[in-house]
């Protein structure tokens, strides 16, 4: 990859960094790939440039990534499979990281019966709605933004759609995994127009990390 340390303002490649649980995996991976990127997490600044990678990062919502990157305001990011599944935004899906592994799964409590309209409760009501039209059943999804396996508890919901990644969250609430719908890691995305206009930098950036990806994958 082609970097001088004399990249300044639109020569840097824009990042959009997660803020929260990704941020750390995604700062090693960088790292172990030969970027010199500080811990962005010690301070408030929003826009953070480290010439010396070649980057400038912005720290955003996880959420929030694919809409930066299709805007074109950063020129690629960092996103959960689950994000990008839900949002469905015009954006290149370049490279699977292989971090914050985890899956998405329809979730209920294990003396569940079907009703004839059965609410489910969730934070992506996108892939829910969507998994329960081609499995042909009619729900009625509601959308919670956080605390989604209270739901089944308390009578919100028969169900939810939710991520699990040990599963302590289900084990501790009394709550069983009835069917897997896809699995989910970080993925590198990037806008269309900056993947040609900046093909070289970007290019170098996903064989250096493709590199540190495959070594830790014994391939
Ligand atoms: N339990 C988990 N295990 C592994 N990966 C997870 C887990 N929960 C979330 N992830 C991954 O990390 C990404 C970011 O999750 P995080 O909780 O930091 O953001 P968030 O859901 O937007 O949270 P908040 O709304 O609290 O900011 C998710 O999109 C998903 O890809
Ligand atoms: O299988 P586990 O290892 O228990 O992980 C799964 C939990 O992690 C996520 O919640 P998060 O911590 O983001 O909390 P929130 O959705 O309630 O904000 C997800 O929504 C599950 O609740």
């Amino acid at each position: 990859m082609s970097q001088t340390n004399d990249q300044t303002g639109s020569d840097l490649l824009m990042v959009a960094m997660p803020k929260g649980r990704i941020y750390k995996q995604v700062i090693r991976l960088f790292q172990e790939a030969g970027l010199s990127i500080p811990d962005l997490e010690e301070t408030r600044k929003l826009v953070i440039e480290v010439p010396e990678a070649g980057m400038s990062f912005i720290m955003v919502k996880p959420v929030d990534v694919p809409t930066f990157v299709e805007y074109g305001v950063a020129d690629i990011g960092i996103v959960g499979k689950d994000v990008l599944m839900e949002e469905n935004k015009d954006v290149y899906e370049l490279l699977d990281l292989g971090i914050a592994k985890c899956r998405m799964s329809v979730i209920g409590l294990p003396n569940w019966k079907p009703t004839i309209q059965p609410r489910v409760a969730t934070k992506y009501p996108n892939v829910a709605s969507q998994y329960f039209r081609e499995q042909g059943q009619q729900v009625e999804v509601i959308k919670l933004n956080g605390s989604i396996e209270l739901a089944p508890l308390i009578g919100l919901a028969d169900r939810i759609v939710d991520m699990v990644e040990t599963g302590q969250t289900l084990r501790e609430n009394g709550l069983v995994e009835m069917e897997q719908i896809f699995g989910i890691t970080s993925r590198l995305i990037a806008n269309r127009v900056s993947y040609r206009m900046k093909n070289e930098a970007i290019q170098g950036l996903c064989d250096r990390l493709q590199t540190v990806i495959s070594s830790a994958a014994g391939v």
